[in-house]
């Protein structure tokens, strides 16, 4: 049981740290694109070309129901939505910059969030 204890212990960390990096990206200029799912009446392709859609709100509640069970599986649907978004979006499009940024803003926070930085 002590061992479960440590597991549990360092999970809750590392969720805590994904709330806090999901927190800053909902607040990010550039998230405007992502923070729900694509509207697929509006684009009709989306779903024929996006094999693994995904947005934050999603992430969100992967992250409150628990279903994440450490910070790499987080990590793994948040860099699905910025190549969902490369794959989608011409990059010199308003979405496609918003992407960009939005990965360089993550991927930043995220090495600055591992231990060591
Ligand atoms: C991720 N992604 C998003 C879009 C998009 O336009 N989202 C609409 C955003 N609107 C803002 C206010 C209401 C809805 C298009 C292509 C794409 O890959």
């Amino acid at each position: 049981e002590k061992k479960e204890k440590h597991a549990t212990k360092k999970l809750m960390k590392e969720l805590a740290i994904c709330k806090t990096l999901l927190g800053e990206m909902e607040l990010h200029e550039d998230s405007w694109p992502f923070l729900l799912p694509v509207n697929t009446k509006q684009f009709p392709t989306y779903r024929k070309i996006i094999k693994n859609p995904m947005d934050l709100s999603t992430i969100k509640k992967r992250v409150h129901d628990l279903t994440y069970k450490s910070r790499e599986d987080f990590c793994v649907d948040v860099r699905q939505i910025f190549d969902n978004c490369e794959m989608f979006n011409e990059d010199d499009s308003p979405v496609g910059k918003a992407g960009h940024g939005m990965r360089k803003f993550f991927e930043l926070r995220w090495a600055e969030l591992t231990d060591k930085h």
